[in-house]
């Protein structure tokens, strides 16, 4: 933009934009071992992540965990990689979710919206798409974390990472970061019309439907976290919505790292226990903590999880995929956009 009262010299200034930047966890580059090594090296250096304090826990990570886990993780991930797009499932299904998104948003505000996506960890970095929006003329963004639930794990970390990113511009936008949005009827209902494209009804579905939820140290809960309350809140509603019967809906939680309790029952020890215990012969496992489907979903639930199911006498597994970019769900997330964008674009 130039205006008369410019100087020849004087910086090329943009049209005034409002960003709407969106932040997965992100994923590593490749499953080979050094590209394992550096995101996981970045990911449990985390605070947020892992709270010990850096003299007791680096040692540990730098030798031990990052010797051994980037090759088991590696070989995980390899069994899910996208290899035509040569990225994770996360990566591919978070830019799909991303583009549908940036076409309603556009078509609603026009040019004066730009919409992208950042990782928390990896790429794209949060910096350099901070770097991008502001550059481009974004006087104002609206960050937000993709994940249903608040957690100091995720949506909290994710947040740090952007402030720390506008702490290098020069002209910093004003900022507003989503809420999580756990409980809104949109996202409850999306979840649920996902349900119902599988068992239409509550005649048709199996023993149990367990929710799957990420796990997270207890400890965490005890100090406030609010992630585990939030997760027991999405299954209650999830039950009302489809009207199924209370007992019929569970929720447990996944991908226990480290020698702490994690937040219990654990997935993997609950379909066990229904199938020798209570002889559930059929199951269906949905993970609504996540709002694409990635390692944990793809890999874990879908092998070990079932793995274990089967193991103990259990005959049909059937896993859910998550919202990733249905319909339903990118209306839900463009509900949450367009309310925080409130006085800033109507
Ligand atoms: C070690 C502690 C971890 C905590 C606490 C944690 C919380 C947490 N994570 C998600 C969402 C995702 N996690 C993913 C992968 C993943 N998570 C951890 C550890 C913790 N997560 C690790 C070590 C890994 C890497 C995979 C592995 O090596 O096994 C992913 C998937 C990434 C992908 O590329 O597909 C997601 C998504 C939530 C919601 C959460 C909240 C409590
Ligand atoms: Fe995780
Ligand atoms: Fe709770």
């Amino acid at each position: 933009m130039k205006t008369d009262h410019m100087p020849e010299d004087h910086p090329q200034v943009p049209m005034p934009k409002t960003g709407v930047l969106f932040s997965n966890l992100g994923t590593p580059d490749n499953y080979d071992y050094w590209s394992m090594r550096r995101y996981l090296n970045e990911f449990l250096s985390d605070k947020r992540v892992i709270d010990y304090p850096a003299w007791k826990w680096q040692p540990i990570l730098q030798g031990p965990i990052l010797t051994i886990r980037p090759f088991r993780s590696g070989a995980n991930y390899k069994t899910i990689w996208n290899h035509d797009k040569g990225e994770s499932p996360l990566m591919t299904i978070t830019r799909n979710q991303v583009a549908k998104l940036d076409a309603v948003l556009t078509e609603r505000f026009g040019e004066q919206v730009m919409v992208d996506f950042c990782m928390r960890y990896g790429n794209p970095s949060t910096r350099s798409k901070v770097d991008a929006m502001v550059a481009a003329g974004c006087t104002r963004i609206l960050f937000f974390p993709l994940y249903p639930h608040y957690s100091a794990t995720t949506s909290g970390t994710a947040n740090d990472q952007f402030f720390r990113a506008l702490m290098a511009q020069t002209r910093q936008p004003a900022v507003r970061t989503a809420p999580e949005y756990f409980d809104r009827a949109d996202y409850i209902d999306a979840l649920a019309k996902s349900v119902e494209r599988v068992y239409p009804s509550e005649v048709d579905a199996p023993e149990r439907l367990i929710c799957s939820y990420h796990g997270m140290p207890e400890r965490y809960l005890m100090e406030g976290d609010p992630y585990h309350c939030q997760c027991q809140k999405t299954t209650r509603l999830l039950t009302e919505r489809l009207g199924w019967s209370a007992s019929r809906i569970q929720t447990t939680f996944q991908s226990v790292f480290g020698p702490e309790e994690w937040l219990k029952p654990y997935t993997v020890e609950e379909v066990a226990r229904l199938a020798k215990e209570e002889g559930v012969k059929r199951i269906a496992v949905m993970a609504p903590a996540f709002s694409a489907d990635c390692i944990e979903t793809l890999e874990e639930i879908q092998g070990e999880i079932c793995e274990a199911f089967e193991e103990a006498g259990g005959e049909s597994f059937t896993y859910i995929p998550c919202l990733n970019d249905d319909d339903a769900h990118i209306t839900a997330l463009t509900s949450v956009v367009t309310e925080n964008l409130n006085g800033w674009l109507d």
